[in-house]
C-alpha cells in the first residue's frame, strides 16, 4: 500500500435511549426507538508512512471515536480505514481486560498478534520493566488505576512494534517520569519512521511532538494542515469556546444530535 492509513467517509453513528426498555424495543423495532446521535460524519484522509498527526477538538467532538476505529475495537457505521499492517492503540480505557492480570494480558495480546511462546518469553521482561508495576503485574488489572492501566497499555504497545501507533490521552494520567518516558519512546518510533495519531488537550506537546493537525467539531473534519496551522486556529477559535457558559457549551457538543 503507498499510502500508511487510507481513512474513507467514516460515519460513526450511535443511538440514545431514555430507558432500557426502550433499547430492547430497538431491537425489534429500530425505527421507532432511539434518538440516533452522530459521534463521526463522513470523515475522509490519508496518511503517510511516517506521518505524526494530531488531533484536536473539544470533548465529546468524536477524537476517542476516530481512534478506535482506526485501531479497529470499534466498527464504523459505515466508511473503511485501510491500514498497511498493524495499528495498537494505546488509551486509558482501552486494550486491557480487567479480568485478567497485567502479565496475562501481556500474553494474551502479544498471542492475539501473532507473537509465538518463544517470542513472548523475550518480550514480557521487557513489558514488565517498561510499565514498572512491579508485583502488581500478577494483579488483576480491575485493581490497577488509571495511570497503572495506561502503563501496561503504553508497554504492551510499544514492545510489540506496531507499524501505526495511536495515543489517545494515555499521557494525560501518568506522572511527568512516565510521561517523559512515553514521549522519549514516541521520538524512538518517530525517527524509525512510524505512523502516528497523537490525541491530547496538551497543545505543548501536540506542537512538540506531531507535524500535522486534524480538528475534528462535531464529528467533521473542520481543518487538516500542518500542525502550527492547525493549532492556531484552534486556539483561536477556544478563545471564543471558552467564553461561552456551560449551557452554551453543551448545546455547541451537543450539535452532533441533529441529523
Ligand atoms: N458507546 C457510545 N454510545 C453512545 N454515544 C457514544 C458512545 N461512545 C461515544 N459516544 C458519543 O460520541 C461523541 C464523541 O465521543 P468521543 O469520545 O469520540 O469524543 P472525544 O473527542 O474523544 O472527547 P474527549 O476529548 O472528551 O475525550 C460523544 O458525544 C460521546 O458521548
Amino acid at each position: 500500500m503507498e499510502k500508511s492509513v487510507v481513512v474513507k467517509n467514516l460515519t460513526k453513528r450511535y443511538k440514545l435511549y431514555n430507558n432500557k426498555s426502550e433499547k430492547l424495543k430497538d431491537v425489534f423495532f429500530p425505527k421507532d426507538y432511539g434518538e440516533p446521535f452522530y459521534a463521526l460524519r463522513n470523515v475522509s484522509f490519508e496518511a503517510d508512512h511516517g506521518d505524526v498527526i494530531g488531533f484536536v477538538g473539544v470533548n465529546g467532538s468524536g477524537k476517542s471515536t476516530l481512534s478506535n476505529i482506526i485501531a479497529g475495537i470499534v466498527p464504523p457505521t459505515s466508511g473503511e480505514v485501510l491500514i498497511d499492517g498493524q495499528a495498537s492503540l494505546i488509551a486509558v480505557a482501552a486494550g486491557v481486560n480487567n479480568e485478567l492480570t497485567g502479565r496475562e494480558n501481556i500474553e494474551l495480546k502479544c498471542l492475539m498478534l501473532g507473537f509465538t511462546k518463544d517470542q513472548i518469553k523475550v518480550l514480557e521482561p521487557k513489558i514488565i520493566e517498561f510499565s514498572e508495576l512491579g508485583k502488581f503485574i500478577d494483579q488483576p488489572v480491575k485493581s490497577y488505576s488509571s495511570g497503572m492501566k495506561s502503563r501496561l497499555g503504553f508497554g504492551i504497545s510499544v514492545h510489540t512494534d506496531p507499524d501505526v501507533l495511536i495515543i489517545d490521552e494515555a499521557l494525560s494520567v501518568g506522572d511527568k517520569a512516565f510521561a517523559d518516558k512515553c514521549l522519549a519512546k514516541m521520538e524512538e518510533f518517530k525517527e524509525r519512521g512510524k505512523t502516528m495519531f497523537f490525541v491530547s488537550h496538551s497543545i505543548g506537546q501536540m506542537k512538540q511532538f506531531c507535524q500535522k493537525g486534524i480538528w475534528i467539531e462535531h464529528g467533521q473534519v473542520k481543518m487538516i494542515g500542518s500542525i502550527n496551522e492547525v493549532l492556531s486556529s484552534y486556539e483561536e477559535f477556544l478563545k471564543t469556546y471558552n467564553k461561552m457558559s456551560p449551557e452554551e457549551k453543551q448545546a455547541f457538543r451537543e450539535k452532533g444530535f441533529e441529523s
